[in-house]
């Protein structure tokens, strides 16, 4: 017997885009019911069960988003995907607080709408199908949304998410289209329902935190927690209390009995950030946990076992740490089943004016007067290196939003910083012997060259610097770390 096919209630004011949408999703073999405003659609809702809701946002009747909280509360089991022409960040935000499936950018290109129609309906049925997610947001779909409640939250997400101050929560996931980055995507699919480690690489801000959400939110953990662990924050001699957790009195200081951050990742994602920076006194305490998903509480002479998928990230070469006996190799093997590697933005050309769209329509006001970039800006775009990656992307794209007064996002309202490294690339240190030398070695010169102009610019002020390279602090001094670079003459 042939399954049904699946119904969709399509709400939209736009006469054609409801009908050439529905046209579209009927050739794939789904049922549409097309209305015009949010008032029909709540009354279809009522008296017909849909598999799925594809809606606009700004329609009669849905002036404070009416469909979109009822739709969630009433019909919480229908998955429901946003489909908006003007996008704001409170209604984006809105939207990922009350679970939508995904929310897509008007025009949407219609294989993009299959792929995101086809997620949220499997999601759906598994919502269905399955007990529901331990924590009990049965019903909830995942596909492109973070599930931020807030996205400011430096805790965790109703779900148990930890989430990082300052990330992008807006909810879509991984935006990219270039070769590297659909490659990219194919590795998260195939290996989100397995258990296996992960390894993910890249030059900071290219997006590997990103990464290891969209493979836990694919994955049968999702609805649990992904915690993430920053290798760099835990200092080596509460390495084993901050992950294993401790007993009261097992050493000064422990006034109470304490969980640690892999008992909170039991059942979902242990995500371990700057990997190549565990001391190799740690690395040896992580080992025995990632064998044998045991560890011993400090204080305590009973092992606790969990149920955790390791993903870890770095932006180091971990062979190359590895030949150099800095970071042992059988950790690495064990963490390093699946190897993905994040090219840099600069490489990805593709993406950066897709990603600066993206950025553009999430963080600007309703009342901002730009409304897209010149092609002069786009050019500039796609001619800077972007040291910091995506993350000095959005950062570039915040900070022009707030300076633009017109229309179109000029050159003008950039960082002087970049307009420079565009205008004069010899200033980003690239001799005439370029052919010389191996590419690393002229990328590593343009890397100097940058924090040397950087570093003059704010006159040796790290955290200025970083915010303005868009990395963070930590990236900032990693950076100077490697390339041996001393502050202290800036400062003077
Ligand atoms: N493909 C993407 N689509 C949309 N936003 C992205 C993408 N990749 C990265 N970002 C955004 O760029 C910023 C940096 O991403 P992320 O923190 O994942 O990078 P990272 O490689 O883990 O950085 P670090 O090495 O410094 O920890 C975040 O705001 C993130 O939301």
């Amino acid at each position: 017997m042939t399954e049904p096919a699946p119904q969709i209630l399509i709400a939209d004011d736009e006469p054609l885009y409801r009908e050439t949408t529905a046209e579209f999703l009927r050739e794939e073999g789904f049922q549409c019911v097309c209305v015009e405003d949010a008032n029909d659609a709540l009354d279809a809702l009522h008296n017909h069960r849909f598999d799925l809701i594809l809606s606009d946002l700004n329609m009669p009747g849905n002036l404070k988003l009416e469909l979109l909280n009822e739709g969630r509360t009433k019909y919480s089991d229908t998955p429901m995907i946003i489909v908006t022409g003007v996008p704001s960040t409170s209604s984006a935000i809105e939207s990922v607080r009350l679970g939508v499936a995904d929310y897509l950018l008007k025009p949407v290109k219609l294989d993009e709408l299959l792929v995101a129609v086809r997620r949220a309906l499997a999601h759906g049925e598994r919502s269905l199908d399955a007990s529901g997610p331990r924590d009990g947001s049965a019903g909830k779909s995942d596909a492109h949304v973070a599930g931020t409640t807030d996205p400011n939250d430096s805790e965790t997400n109703a779900r148990g998410e930890s989430t990082e101050k300052g990330k992008d929560s807006f909810g879509i996931d991984v935006i990219g289209q270039s070769p590297q980055m659909r490659e990219v995507m194919e590795i998260v699919d195939r290996v989100a329902a397995s258990n296996t480690s992960v390894l993910i690489t890249g030059e900071s801000g290219t997006g590997k935190e990103v990464i290891a959400r969209a493979i836990h939110r694919r994955s049968p953990r999702f609805g649990r927690p992904l915690q993430v662990i920053d290798c760099t924050a835990i200092p080596e001699s509460l390495f084993e209390s901050t992950l294993f957790g401790h007993v009261k009195g097992a050493f000064t200081g422990a006034v109470s009995d304490q969980s640690g951050l892999l008992q909170a990742a039991d059942g979902g994602t242990a995500y371990f950030d700057e990997l190549g920076e565990l001391p190799l006194v740690s690395q040896a305490k992580l080992l025995r946990v990632v064998q044998e998903q045991t560890f011993t509480p400090v204080g305590r002479d009973t092992v606790v076992r969990v149920d955790t998928r390791f993903i870890c990230a770095t932006n180091r070469d971990l062979q190359t740490e590895v030949d150099a006996d800095r970071f042992r190799r059988d950790l690495f093997y064990r963490l390093a089943v699946i190897h993905i590697a994040l090219p840099p933005l600069r490489q990805r050309q593709e993406d950066i004016v897709l990603l600066a769209e993206y950025f553009l329509h999430r963080l600007r006001a309703p009342d901002s007067p730009a409304l897209g970039f010149s092609d002069a800006t786009l050019d500039c775009f796609r001619r800077y290196r972007w040291p910091g990656n995506i993350r000095e992307l959005r950062n570039v794209v915040e900070r022009s939003l707030t300076l633009a007064n017109g229309q179109w996002i000029e050159p003008t309202d950039l960082p002087p910083t970049l307009t420079t490294a565009v205008a004069e690339p010899e200033s980003q240190g690239l001799d005439d012997d370029l052919a010389e030398i191996s590419r690393d070695e002229a990328l590593d010169r343009a890397d100097r060259a940058y924090l040397d102009v950087l570093l003059q610019r704010h006159g040796g002020n790290i955290a200025a610097a970083a915010r303005q390279a868009g990395l963070s602090r930590q990236g900032m001094n990693k950076l100077l770390k490697r390339h041996d670079i001393d502050v202290a003459p800036y400062r003077k």
